[in-house]
């Protein structure tokens, strides 16, 4: 296959036009990435055309190069808009012997920086384009004038569908950069400035974007901080935090594919919503094997779509729970009132309190799982029983009229035989279970809930007030009815799980020896795929990418499944490594859970306690942490603000002094020359309010939604205002028909949502309509929070309507 000739990267003295410059070569590159998406696909093809012998190690093998070669065209196609973003040009004398030869790049004197690697297959496989997750492609994020880590020009290129449509330079050459600076045309600390300006100041699609181009200098120290430990990013609202979160993953991926491919990364978000927001920008850079989950979706098989007061979920997610759960669960482990009395065998057989109340120590003793430790329970009462059985025959043995067989049976001292008759005993057995029951997570809850006497039991200490929180009047429909089960509630499941387990040793064994013969099996289909006659020796073999025990691990599950839709169905997985944004609002038992999913540990934790919504959300990282990691977890922070233009930052600044007046706001990288602007309308006028916000939605439409519909606006507002805004800027012809997704998350395309604030959280819009402020204050104890998050959703515009007075708090405004 012949490869589109490479073009020399354009000189670096000035060039006078530098988009034609650049053209033929960013031209090639994609050329080249034409090539790959054909030959890729053409294998593909030929892998599915191909016959196979139809024995199940053919199919394996063909499915496995298929699942391959999908995967790389997913990727290949993934990064087409923006596919080179950049240009090094390094010092001469900075090409030392010191790096790696391994890195490609290494020894160039230019390089391209884009969204994956490519290789000039025509010469020696020189790298062509270099991922920005290489080492190489570092200093494209961290160099600066007074730090030029070797390179001379750094070139920002902003393409649109192949084109280079401008070209942005920074010389990092201390006097060149003074000289700029003094021009007014680089502002120190910031990088690619113009770029950077240039993508914040694009409308909002409703959909995150990766910022792989414009990443700055202290968020790339954040992205490519080391994998091991749990690091903290802490940056106030509109830092990026999210943006470095998951080019992290991407980043964490690329660096430690083999560590991580195979146990996956799982990426935790707040809601549903801001899942759908966030889950392009993965893919864009070309990775696929992450897991997205809510809290609400961390308990297999359940989505939980359940709404409950704020006060019941923080109840529910208090650390004290813990204990709640273990204390029902002790309370399903029953002792008679009275005793049972059965006829075993035809003889009478007396089930008493000492008797079960014995094995059930002896069980509690093993410390196992309750249902693991129902064995014990069960071998316990049943030896028991025997013993006394014998013991009665004994007696009775002694007694002239005892038959002969009996003496004989005791005569063998065979124990054991009684034992196998009692076990074999449906009534015994099924009067044993009614003490120490086989319970699912569903079931111990929903029973819990349900019953004012078990709740009582289990909540030693607990106020009336706060068992009510617990309260249910009826229980769910199906075991796992996602509307009766809320968020809080599966967490809840997921630690009922722990305590109660599954005796599925065997399984695992099984397990396990499947999976070594799995492994053994793909090690043969690798290398049969590996002698493989035609394979064109410059491309890529699937043994290049693969290794038996990734193979054996798709191929174990028959479906191919990633290792993040494996994960998702195992309750039991673990996790290479965990990111959990918005982290701030998590409960102490949501923690519980993911630690138990991470137990290396290798985490990132995002988010601002300053934001925090949630009535059992963080107040301090030490809090959060300590408990599992002592002090061993280290702090980054974020500084800069790109979402919010000064002018709204200012308003927001003043609520955060009264939320936290030690705290620093983050500084605005941008002005948007639009005053944030309040409008009163009566208090206590209802009429009046929704009216006021719908003209003032209206207005912000016209100003932020251009005509080919990018741009978005939110009107924010308490919970209890939120369905009559709704319904006027429905009736209004300004809000679309509700378009839940799948997942629950409302929709994002459309121009105009109306929203509480804690669905709002880490979304964003162009323009941000807050309606009724004071109510938002009111309406949680972390009211003043809820307001700082409403207030920096905005990129460009903010509106405050108020009822009756400007809150104090908002005096800025006036
Ligand atoms: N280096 C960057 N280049 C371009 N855009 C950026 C950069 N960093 C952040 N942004 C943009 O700034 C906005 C805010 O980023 P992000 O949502 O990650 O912030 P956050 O800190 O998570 O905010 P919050 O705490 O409010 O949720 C996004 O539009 C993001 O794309």
């Amino acid at each position: 296959m012949s490869h589109p000739a490479s073009p020399a990267a354009p000189e670096v003295e000035p060039d006078p036009d530098p988009v034609a410059a650049e053209q033929p070569y960013v031209s090639m590159l994609y050329g080249r990435l034409d090539v790959r998406r054909q030959e890729t696909a053409e294998l593909l093809a030929r892998v599915l055309r191909d016959e196979t012998t139809g024995t199940p190690q053919a199919v394996s093998e063909r499915d496995a190069a298929a699942a391959m070669y999908s995967e790389q065209l997913a990727t290949l196609s993934a990064v087409e808009e923006g596919l080179c973003f950049g240009r090094l040009d390094v010092e001469p004398e900075a090409l030392t012997g010191d790096a790696d030869p391994e890195t490609p790049g290494f020894d160039q004197e230019t390089v391209y920086i884009g969204r994956l690697g490519l290789l000039d297959e025509d010469h020696d496989y020189e790298p062509l384009l270099i991922d920005w997750r290489a080492p190489v492609a570092r200093p494209y994020y961290t160099a600066t004038a007074a730090n030029p880590d070797g390179i001379r020009r750094r070139r920002h290129l902003r393409t649109r569908s192949r084109r280079v449509l401008a070209v942005d330079d920074e010389i990092l050459d201390l006097r060149e950069a003074a000289a700029a600076a003094s021009r007014g045309h680089q502002r120190q600390g910031l990088t690619g400035e113009a770029t950077l300006l240039a993508a914040l100041g694009a409308g909002r699609t409703g959909r995150m974007g990766d910022i792989v181009a414009t990443i700055q200098s202290e968020q790339d120290r954040i992205i490519r901080s080391g994998v091991n430990g749990v690091l903290v990013v802490e940056g106030g609202p509109g830092t990026g935090k999210t943006a470095v979160a998951l080019h992290r993953a991407a980043y964490l991926l690329y660096t430690h594919r083999r560590q991580l491919a195979k146990r996956g990364v799982l990426v935790v978000g707040p809601n549903p919503t801001f899942l759908r927001y966030i889950e392009q920008v993965l893919p864009s850079l070309g990775e696929t094997s992450v897991l997205l989950q809510t809290v609400g979706e961390l308990y297999p098989g359940l989505a939980a779509r359940g709404h409950e007061a704020p006060e019941r979920a923080a109840r529910k997610g208090a650390e004290d729970l813990s204990k709640v759960l273990a204390a029902a669960v002790r309370d399903r482990q029953e002792l008679p009132r009275r005793p049972v009395r059965l006829v075993v065998d035809g003889e009478p057989v007396e089930i008493d309190r000492d008797l079960v109340a014995q094995a059930r120590t002896r069980a509690r003793r093993t410390r196992r799982p309750h249902n693991d430790a129902k064995r014990t329970f069960v071998r316990e009462a049943i030896d028991l029983l025997a013993r006394r059985e014998r013991d009665r025959i004994s007696a009775q043995g002694s007694h002239p009229e005892v038959p002969d067989s009996d003496l004989r049976l005791l005569d063998r001292g065979d124990l054991a035989d009684i034992r196998q008759t009692m076990r074999e005993d449906a009534d015994l057995i099924a009067a044993l279970d009614g003490f120490w029951p086989t319970l699912t997570p569903p079931q111990l809850l929903a029973d819990l809930y349900t019953d004012r006497k078990r709740i009582t039991a289990a909540t030693r200490g607990w106020s009336d007030a706060d068992r009510d929180l617990l309260h249910r009047d009826t229980g769910p429909r199906h075991p796992l009815d996602p509307q009766w089960w809320t968020p809080a509630d599966a967490v809840l499941l997921d630690e009922a799980a722990e305590l109660l387990g599954e005796d599925d040793t065997a399984e695992r064994e099984r397990a396990e020896r499947k999976r070594e013969a799995d492994e053994a099996y793909a090690a043969g289909v690798l290398e049969i795929l590996a002698m493989e006659e035609d394979w064109d020796p410059e491309l890529l073999r699937p043994t290049d990418v693969v290794d038996a025990s990734v193979l054996a691990d798709r191929s174990s599950e028959g479906s191919w499944a990633s290792a993040a839709e494996r994960a998702a169905e195992d309750r039991t997985w673990t996790f290479g490594h965990v990111i959990v944004d918005e982290a701030q609002e998590l409960s102490p038992m949501a923690w519980r859970v993911l630690m138990r999913r991470c137990p290396s540990r290798s985490m990132t934790l995002v988010g601002d306690v300053a934001q925090t919504g949630a009535r059992d959300g963080a107040s301090s990282w030490h809090s959060v942490l300590s408990p599992y990691v002592a002090a061993r977890w280290r702090r980054e922070a974020l500084t800069v603000n790109y979402r919010t233009p000064a002018e709204i930052a200012a308003v927001a600044a003043e609520v955060l002094a009264v939320i936290d007046p030690g705290q620093t706001p983050p500084e605005s990288v941008r002005e948007s020359g639009v005053p944030p602007r309040a409008v009163g309308v009566p208090a206590d006028d209802v009429e009046a309010l929704v009216h006021q916000v719908a003209t003032t939605t209206r207005a912000a439409v016209d100003e932020v939604v251009d005509a080919e519909g990018n741009g978005r606006v939110a009107v924010l507002a308490p919970g209890t205002r939120v369905a009559a805004l709704a319904e006027r800027l429905r009736a209004d012809g300004l809000l679309g028909e509700d378009a839940a997704d799948e997942r629950g998350g409302s929709d994002l395309e459309v121009a105009v949502v109306v929203s509480t604030v804690s669905d709002a959280k880490g979304l964003e819009f162009d323009a941000v309509v807050l309606a009724d402020p004071e109510g938002l204050v009111a309406e949680s104890p972390r009211g003043l929070n809820d307001l700082y998050v409403a207030l920096t959703r905005a990129t460009r515009s903010l509106d405050v309507v108020h009822p009756g007075a400007l809150p104090a708090v908002l005096s800025t405004l006036a």
